[in-house]
């Protein structure tokens, strides 16, 4: 059965973020996940999961100035510093945190660079992460990011995340792709047959419900269908719910109970 990890950055933002640990543990998850932990101390998370009993599935590498339009800095001719910079604090992290996965997001594509050269930075950047990440035991994910959400974003198609990784050539499956249902349905389609592609490279798995990015139990995409057609290929990883709950984060559960989230007071 898929293991499904809360998205503490989307769900649960009823109660503040170190809150938001119990919530999960509560409403019946043993994983978690969220975009950054760096506004936190390592320690002060570590102790919210141990006290949860949860397991850290996967965050993001520091993205580069967020409020400012960075989505990640992986492809940026002249940020390397940063990007390598940013490496070394999420493996940090992800040692404090007990953390297999993080997320190398690729950044927004100047509009006047070299694609050219957007690529051989960004082949260089991850040959580093992972080599880095190989070196700690942990691995590095890519993630292809719709358009229609983050327009000029770096990484956009599945096909994509598979040739970076072949051209990376990183040490012992060390760089992975991060498969987001919802963002492979918004803008490729053929979810199934891109998964079954995308097998071999599997890192991590995310769901929402297409297009709202809602509870994925509704909208165009059979999220429960999918979720059982990796079961049977096989999947042992994670599926991050990465959806922005319709209400109250959990009113919108019953959808999980069969993939064993249940609420620990025994309410459904
Ligand atoms: O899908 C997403 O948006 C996230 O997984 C992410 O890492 C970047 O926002
Ligand atoms: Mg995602």
């Amino acid at each position: 059965m898929p293991r499904l990890a809360a998205n503490l950055s989307m769900m649960f933002t009823e109660v503040d973020f170190l809150d938001r640990f119990a919530a999960a543990a509560a409403a019946g998850f043993q994983g978690v996940e969220y975009l950054f932990p760096y506004a936190w101390a390592a320690g002060d998370i570590a102790e919210r999961l141990r006290a949860h009993g949860l397991t850290q599935a996967l965050f993001n590498m520091p993205p580069g100035d967020w409020e400012a339009g960075e989505r990640g800095l992986a492809c940026l001719p002249g940020r390397e510093a940063d990007f390598r910079a940013g490496v070394v604090e999420a493996l940090s992290y992800a040692e404090t945190l007990g953390c297999a996965r993080i997320h190398a997001m690729a950044g927004i594509r100047p509009p006047e660079a070299d694609p050219a050269d957007l690529e051989a930075v960004y082949v260089r950047n991850l040959r580093f992460a992972a080599a880095e990440a190989a070196k700690a035991g942990r691995i590095v994910t890519i993630e292809p990011i719709n358009p229609i959400d983050m327009p000029g974003y770096f990484l956009a198609t599945q096909a994509d995340a598979r040739r970076f990784i072949g051209l990376a050539d990183a040490p012992d499956d060390t760089l992975k792709v991060q498969f987001d249902l919802y963002h492979c349905q918004m803008s490729e389609g053929g979810v199934s047959r891109a998964m079954d592609r995308q097998w071999p490279f599997l890192g991590h798995v995310q769901i929402a419900a297409v297009p709202g990015r809602n509870e994925p139990d509704q909208g165009e995409m059979d999220v429960g269908w999918l979720l059982d057609r990796l079961d049977a290929r096989g999947y042992e990883g994670w599926v991050g719910c990465e959806y922005r709950p319709r209400g109250a984060t959990t009113d919108g559960l019953a959808w999980a109970r069969r993939f064993g989230v249940v609420p620990q007071d025994g309410r459904t």
